[in-house]
């Protein structure tokens, strides 16, 4: 499957003076752990990396020091993740038929999983990798819990990888941009559009390094796994 990697976002949250994907993880780029998962799973065959042009020299040095084995493409994003992914859509090469989105904030993500999910999509329009939470979730408004509790059996934290057959997603940006819909993942797309999406497993170590306190715990996880 193509793979998108929106890679062009500005991190406000993590506080940091350039992009949170250059960040040192372990001495090395935090992105380049991510492409390195990406190009390591045998169901990914291209990469598109979305990110703002004045990070590009850099991308180009971390793939200097990675030598992925599928061709890697660049593509510019825009002002939200949702805007970045229409424009790595762009990039698709003619003939993709199915694709999948991952966070470049998502660096501890293993390619076992994104071989699970490309077989999901072998049967499904639409897949994504989520876990189920550990917290009761609420919903607050100025601070006051407004409503039913949601029942915990029933709540996933979606993650990303998130795979699409590619008309069906295109038709969907599409439909977005025209209503203005404003959604912070590509499934929620798909089911305002009512097409299904299959839920496969995710990974608990999946996380979106996005305050710095996800740095250390990513630090953490990577050494319990080997890595130096
Ligand atoms: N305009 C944007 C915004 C985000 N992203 C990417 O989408 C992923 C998830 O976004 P997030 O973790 O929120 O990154 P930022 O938007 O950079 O963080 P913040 O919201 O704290 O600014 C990241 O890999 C980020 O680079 C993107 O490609 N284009
Ligand atoms: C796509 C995502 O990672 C699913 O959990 C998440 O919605 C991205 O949110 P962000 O605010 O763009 O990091």
């Amino acid at each position: 499957m193509h793979l998108l990697i929106p890679a062009a976002g500005r991190g406000r949250r993590m506080g940091a003076k350039k992009n949170k994907l250059l960040l040192p993880l372990m001495d090395r780029p935090l992105m380049s752990w991510t492409l390195e998962a990406v190009a390591a799973a045998s169901s990914v065959s291209w990469i598109g990396l979305i990110g703002q042009p004045e990070d590009f020299p850099a991308f180009e040095a971390i793939l200097a020091e990675l030598t992925l084995a599928v061709p890697v493409q660049f593509a510019i994003g825009g002002a939200t993740r949702q805007e970045s992914v229409f424009a790595g859509l762009q990039a698709l090469p003619a003939g993709a038929t199915q694709v999948a989105i991952h966070d470049g904030a998502r660096c501890l993500a293993t390619p076992a999983l994104f071989d699970r999910l490309s077989e999901s999509l072998a049967e499904h329009l639409g897949a994504i990798a989520a876990v189920p939470v550990k917290d009761t979730l609420k919903l607050v408004n100025e601070q006051r819990m407004i409503c039913a509790t949601p029942d915990r059996t029933r709540m996933w934290a979606a993650q990303t990888p998130q795979g699409f057959a590619v008309p069906e997603l295109l038709r969907c940006h599409r439909e977005g941009r025209a209503r203005g819909w404003q959604v912070t993942d590509d499934a929620a797309l798909f089911e305002r559009c009512e097409l299904p999406v299959q839920v496969v497993e995710g990974e608990e170590t999946n996380l979106k390094v996005t305050t710095p306190v996800d740095l250390a715990i990513a630090e953490v996880i990577l050494r319990k796994r080997g890595a130096t």
